[in-house]
């Protein structure tokens, strides 16, 4: 009879680090549903909801990253992290896994690193085209590496490299009607639709190109689902209010239900994240990129030429999309045969079982570990 296999999954803090996570449990509770999976995040971080909703248990660290403007608080980080390795310690005496995943994000880098230093074979997911610090520094202990792009081994060791693609979650590939889908955000089912989205936490540079073009949505007979993220959206909805009636602009913080989103959009414009980036690739959507300037050592600019590249997206520069994006993205949404190279080429670069394959590798460590420990 097999064993009960015990998991944990740590990171977080943006839904590009969650939702892999939780995307990966899914597929190793489909594969072995006697599986206990507990989740590690950083408290007060976005994992602390976002996990519980999908039905797993998760502890927090208290964590927070270092603070590159301000050194002098970077002491009161440096006992954070010490905490967190303690608490992390407790956390797998007490739970006994067999594994750890780490997918990036504030918490993994304890969590990995004491289960490494306990024995406890470790999996980092690293989503991007660029390898992030905490993943970096956890990649010398870890067992297994499953990445999204190609070229990774400018930053891991060759052996260990499973070019898996980014998990996306289930949900999204259920098919759903494209009128329903429209008539869902009030719009019109006869119109093309923008879905115009900046990660899980809202783009400034992409709300303030909305918020400056209002006059040229109102007429565009083009319609929009515009996502602001929950930092930016009483700011839209005091400016769409000022510029008076557009029915023909969808407003909202966060969007849940994206199967639903990207089935009513005829094209996306979008922050380069790179689980942004795999569901567009999987739903075949035809997308201008607009990277954040923001992000560490500018890896949204790497995701998106990756794209590009192949033609596979329209690529914005942050600096110009006050200047050019709503434009362009008027202009293209009406021209069929664009849309349909870019769906075309876009789709060419889709995984197709990325969860499944990272879980079976997990599944395959834990397995191991523990026909050597439990006999
Ligand atoms: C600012 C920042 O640090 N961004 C990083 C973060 O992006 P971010 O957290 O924005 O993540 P991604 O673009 O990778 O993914 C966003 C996810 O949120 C979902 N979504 C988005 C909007 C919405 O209203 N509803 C919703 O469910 C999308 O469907 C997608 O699954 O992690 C990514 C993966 O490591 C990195 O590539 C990004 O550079």
């Amino acid at each position: 009879m097999k064993k009960q296999l015990r998991i944990i999954i740590s990171g977080g803090g943006t839904g590009g680090h969650i939702f892999p996570a939780v995307s990966i449990a899914n597929a190793i509770k489909e594969q072995h549903p006697d599986a206990e999976i507990l989740f590690v995040g950083a408290e007060g971080r976005m994992e602390m909801q976002r996990v519980p909703a999908a039905g797993y248990k998760i502890i927090g660290l208290p964590i927070a990253g270092f603070n590159r403007k301000n050194l002098l608080k970077n002491f009161s980080v440096l006992i954070k992290i010490i905490r967190s390795q303690l608490k992390a310690r407790k956390i797998i005496k007490d739970f006994q896994p067999h594994a750890a995943v780490g997918v990036g994000g504030y918490a993994s880098g304890p969590t990995l690193k004491m289960a490494g230093m306990m024995g406890i074979p470790t999996l980092i997911q690293e989503q991007n085209s660029y390898a992030g610090v905490t993943n970096k520094l956890l990649a010398k202990k870890a067992d297994k590496i499953c990445v999204a792009y190609e070229g990774m081994e400018r930053f891991f060791d060759k052996e260990k490299i499973i070019l898996t693609g980014n998990p996306v979650r289930q949900g999204l590939l259920k098919s759903i009607n494209k009128e329903e889908a429209i008539r869902s955000f009030g719009l019109d089912p006869q119109k093309k639709t923008i879905l115009i989205v900046g990660g899980s936490l809202g783009a400034r540079t992409i709300n303030n190109c909305v918020m400056k073009g209002l006059d040229k949505i109102k007429h565009s007979d083009v319609q929009f689902i515009w996502q602001t993220g929950k930092f930016y959206i009483d700011e839209a909805r005091k400016t769409v209010k000022q510029a008076g009636e557009l029915p023909m602009l969808y407003t909202t913080d966060f969007i849940s239900d994206m199967a639903t989103a990207y089935s009513a959009a005829d094209l996306v414009i979008s922050r380069a994240g790179a689980g942004s980036i795999s569901e567009f690739c999987l739903l075949q959507k035809p997308v201008i990129l607009v990277p954040s300037p923001n992000v560490a050592e500018d890896h949204q600019t790497k995701n998106a030429l990756a794209l590009v590249n192949k033609e596979a997206a329209l690529y914005v520069k942050d600096a110009e999309a006050e200047n050019e994006l709503l434009d362009l993205a008027i202009k293209t949404v009406q021209q069929p045969e664009v849309l349909k190279k870019l769906s075309n080429h876009i789709a060419a670069l889709a995984f197709k079982d990325s969860a499944n394959v990272i879980a079976q590798e997990v599944c395959k460590l834990a397995e191991q570990y523990q026909q050597k420990h439990e006999h």
